[in-house]
């Protein structure tokens, strides 16, 4: 089996830089990354300060008591056994007993609070996480994998949880185990104890070339896990198109190329770390071998007592195991630290900016200007997607945007809805600069009916609810009606009581159309967007939409990314777009008059999208 993998050390020639490309600060690497995800999980932290310095002193107290144990122990040997003396060996036990008593009692303490506040922390992170996400802007979204995005709030999170509930324990009590355990065994024999140290060179050159490798592997490990996650959601939620276009052997073998990236990683880093208990055991036990060789010696000549030799085998096993626990921690911290750099990744991503505004709502009345509006999608692409647009909507007018694909009509709208800001020029709504109005307050201004509406979880009335979430039921039956969507939702199983599937799944394509309109009548928007649908929809069904639309656009500034030219001869004006400019602009009849682009659109049958 191992010969299919690739080695670990092939890892060396891949380029963090690739898979890391979007975020300045992770071209920071190594022990500085590192200090400051561990400064930043520790701001999370803090805020349990109090219960966390409980654990403290519960760390502090179980490790007092393992050095406790061994040294009674070894104190019964010299001074009852040895001896043959049996007078106050009842309190010695009882001693013990209580020893080993209040050791579990104290661990259990403080598994308990280190549990609440790993649980307290991550949840925190996850919902700061998630917070974040919805202040990020739309371009964020274009560059990343859901499923991958997915990841992060789950996996890596988890991640977090599960070391946060052991390894901050066994970090800190393995260290003060250590102290404890080496400073007793120095007052009990100075001599015995170098000797048994000499170990410990062993040990940490092992654990850093180990660690070294480990810590790099578990990156790779945790970027696969995101990728292949990525992938599974891609696959699942185009589950349709894969069958449609028979991709599924491309997809499935695609799965297994990533599952192998996947499995590759994960073994290597397993074995690597794997590696660590089985070194330091056989560590363990050469100690042992040498305490009992040279222990005895030294007994045989009058230096030590049996007891010490006892209570040294007893302190090495103590000594080795948190020597041992921190190798086998560091990893897990190093796969935790791994985990939370990926979330805080995330968290340190810029977020939309909500500008000089107050951001509150206000009447307006949805006059729209462009004035030399000129936006690229990349800084620095050459070719701007949009190049230099001016026109004016007057308040309750139709827009009709037409031209052929990627002409940039969908780009023109998400400037009107700032999902993108222009890098020159301005958009003004009722002579205000859009960027002067709160992006919430704005996109309160306006309703969008696409054609692909998405339904959320929930009922049917949650759905449109949508649209005006103080809304009541009757208003949003009300809005049902005049979007012609009744009908359909009356004969539902439950009416508007009905659970809406995985997005949509089980309503047709108009139907969720007049749902959506329904949403855009209860909004009650001054300024409405419409992406006209370009799939086939029965024509009665369609004639609904048309009628429904038409009562939806009166009185409002209406954008309509028109697809078909014969539905909008009626709008006021018709703006041809063209590679990102407007070629031509003006009625149906003043374009037609003119015999340039439109006329050929109309002539030829032009496919506008
Ligand atoms: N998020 C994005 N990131 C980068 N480029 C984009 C993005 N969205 C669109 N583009 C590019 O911008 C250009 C304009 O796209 P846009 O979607 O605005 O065209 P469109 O006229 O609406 O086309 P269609 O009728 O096919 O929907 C295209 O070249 C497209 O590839």
């Amino acid at each position: 089996m191992l010969k299919q993998l690739t080695s670990p050390f092939k890892y060396k020639r891949i380029d963090l830089n690739t898979s890391v490309q979007n975020s300045k600060r992770k071209q920071r690497v190594g022990l500085k990354e590192g200090l400051y995800t561990i400064l930043k999980l520790w701001r999370y932290l803090s805020k349990k300060k109090g219960q966390f310095l409980l654990v403290l002193i519960m760390v502090l107290i179980s490790s007092a008591l393992a050095l406790l144990g061994p040294y009674l122990i070894g104190k019964t040997i010299d001074d009852y056994i040895v001896s043959q003396k049996s007078d106050g060996l009842g309190i010695l036990f009882g001693g013990m007993v209580l020893v080993f008593v209040f050791h579990s009692l104290s661990l259990f303490l403080q598994n308990f609070w280190m549990i609440g506040i790993s649980q307290y922390t991550v949840n925190e992170m996850r919902s700061d996480l998630v917070q974040h996400l919805h202040r990020l802007p739309i371009s964020f979204f274009d560059k990343k994998q859901h499923g991958e995005l997915m990841s992060r709030v789950t996996n890596d999170i988890e991640n977090v949880s599960s070391t946060l509930n052991s390894s901050v324990i066994q970090v800190f009590s393995s260290l003060l185990t250590l102290i404890g355990t080496v400073t007793v065994m120095l007052l009990l024999s100075p001599m015995l104890t170098a000797i048994t140290l000499l170990i410990i060179p062993l040990m940490v050159l092992g654990m850093k070339w180990i660690t070294k490798r480990t810590g790099r592997l578990f990156k790779y490990q945790q970027q696969n896990l995101g990728e292949l996650n990525g992938y599974i959601e891609e696959v699942i939620s185009g589950q349709k198109m894969v069958k449609a276009y028979s991709q599924e052997e491309r997809v499935i073998k695609e799965f297994i190329v990533k599952g192998e990236q996947l499995r590759n990683s994960g073994f290597w880093a397993q074995t690597i770390s794997g590696f660590i208990p089985k070194v330091m055991n056989m560590l363990n036990n050469l100690s042992f071998a040498v305490i009992a060789g040279i222990g005895g010696l030294f007994a045989l000549n009058g230096l030590i007592t049996i007891g010490v030799i006892v209570i040294f085998a007893e302190y090495a096993r103590q000594f080795t195991r948190p020597l041992n626990d921190l190798a086998n921690q560091f990893n897990t911290l190093l796969s935790a630290i791994a985990g939370a750099e990926r979330v805080f990744d995330i968290l340190d991503e810029e977020i939309e900016k909500d500008d000089q505004s107050n951001g509150e709502y206000f009447d307006i009345q949805g006059e729209v200007t462009f004035e030399n509006v000129s936006f690229a999608y990349e800084e620095g692409e050459d070719q701007q997607t949009i190049h230099s647009v001016s026109f004016q909507a007057l308040p309750g007018e139709v827009i009709a945007l037409v031209g052929p694909t990627g002409a940039g009509k969908t780009t023109l709208i998400n400037l009107i809805t700032r999902f993108y800001d222009p890098d020159e020029g301005r958009i003004l709504i009722d002579g205000v600069n859009i960027d002067k109005i709160g992006r919430s307050a704005l996109r309160k201004q306006m309703a969008f009916v696409l054609q692909d509406t998405f339904l959320f979880q929930g009922t049917v009335m949650d759905n449109i609810r949508y649209g005006r979430l103080d809304a009541t039921d009757e208003e949003i039956i009300e809005a049902a009606k005049l979007a012609n969507a009744d009908p359909f939702i009356q004969k539902l199983p439950d009416g508007y009581h009905t659970q809406i599937k995985h997005d949509g799944n089980g309503i047709s394509h108009g139907q969720k159309q007049l749902l959506a309109i329904a949403r855009a009548m209860l909004a009650n928007p001054m300024i409405l967007l419409l992406d006209e649908a370009t799939s086939s929809i029965d024509t009665i069904t369609e004639l609904r939409i048309q009628e429904a639309l038409s009562r939806l656009m009166k009185g409002r500034t209406t954008f309509v990314i028109a697809h078909r030219l014969n539905t909008i001869q009626h709008a006021d004006q018709i703006i041809v777009l063209k590679d990102g400019e407007i070629i031509e602009k003006g009625t149906h009849h003043e374009l037609l008059e003119k015999q340039e682009f439109y006329y050929e659109m109309q002539t030829q049958h032009y496919a506008v999208n």
